[in-house]
């Protein structure tokens, strides 16, 4: 369903990586190591199309993202995809369930049963008229993965979602992920520094300049 090949990226001369491939199967988990600044965060913002590539394509579902007109690359963004970032990126000035409502809204499909029943799915039932300001780390990482899937994308894009928890709440919004994304039938790719939630994934991979390994 995703199928990364011989991607190119370069900062003006410099360059980050050349020779990325990958191809992920529908509901596959896929962790990706990598040490830092090799580009692990530029490769998932390359495959959302938040940032560009300088060679190679990106296909989801048989569609090339790379050579789709930006109007088109946002509505696949918005419907098929779902991102959980380190710093959360919950919106303040939000509730929870507002928060994890935008997927919804931004599709037109606004259906606040379904947000209720992803805040149970993540164990943060009753949650849902709360700020985001009351809640703790790991419960805000929780907020933002289902955000992330609350509408069903084909692809879930994961950058170091535990990289500001303590170990406990990280194996917590692993367990979170991995089952939801299972539930969902759900791609992931994740970005991790973390061995213990790489060794949750299908398989791992370590990103180098020169391409993606198996490890
Ligand atoms: N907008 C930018 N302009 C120029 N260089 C950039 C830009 N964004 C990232 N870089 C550089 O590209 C390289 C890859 O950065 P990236 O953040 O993708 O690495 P990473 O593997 O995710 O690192 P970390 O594990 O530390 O988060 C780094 O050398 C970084 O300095």
């Amino acid at each position: 369903m995703l199928e990364l090949k011989g991607l190119v990226k370069r900062y003006g001369s410099t360059p980050v990586f050349a020779g990325v491939n990958l191809a992920l199967k529908p509901g596959e988990f896929v962790a990706v190591l990598g040490e830092s600044g090799v580009g692990k965060s530029t490769l998932l913002n390359c495959i959302a199309g938040l940032d560009t590539l300088d060679g190679g394509s990106v296909h989801l579902d048989g569609q090339d993202v790379t050579t789709m007109a930006e109007p088109e690359q946002a509505l696949l963004r918005r419907r098929d995809l779902g991102f959980v970032f380190q710093a959360f990126h919950v919106l303040p000035h939000l509730t929870v369930a507002q928060n994890v409502a935008l997927p919804l809204l931004l599709l037109n499909r606004a259906d606040d049963a379904r947000v209720a029943c992803a805040l149970d799915e993540v164990g943060l039932g009753g949650f849902g008229d709360r700020l985001p300001q009351t809640l703790s780390g790991g419960q805000l990482q929780r907020v933002a993965i289902a955000r992330a899937l609350v509408h069903a994308p084909k692809l879930l894009l994961a950058d170091e979602p535990t990289g500001n928890l303590d170990a406990g709440n990280a194996g917590r919004v692993m367990d979170t992920l991995v089952r939801q994304a299972r539930a969902h039938g759900t791609a992931c790719l994740l970005v991790t520094h973390s061995h213990a939630a790489a060794e949750r994934a299908d398989r791992v991979m370590e990103l180098r300049s020169d391409g993606l390994y198996a490890v």
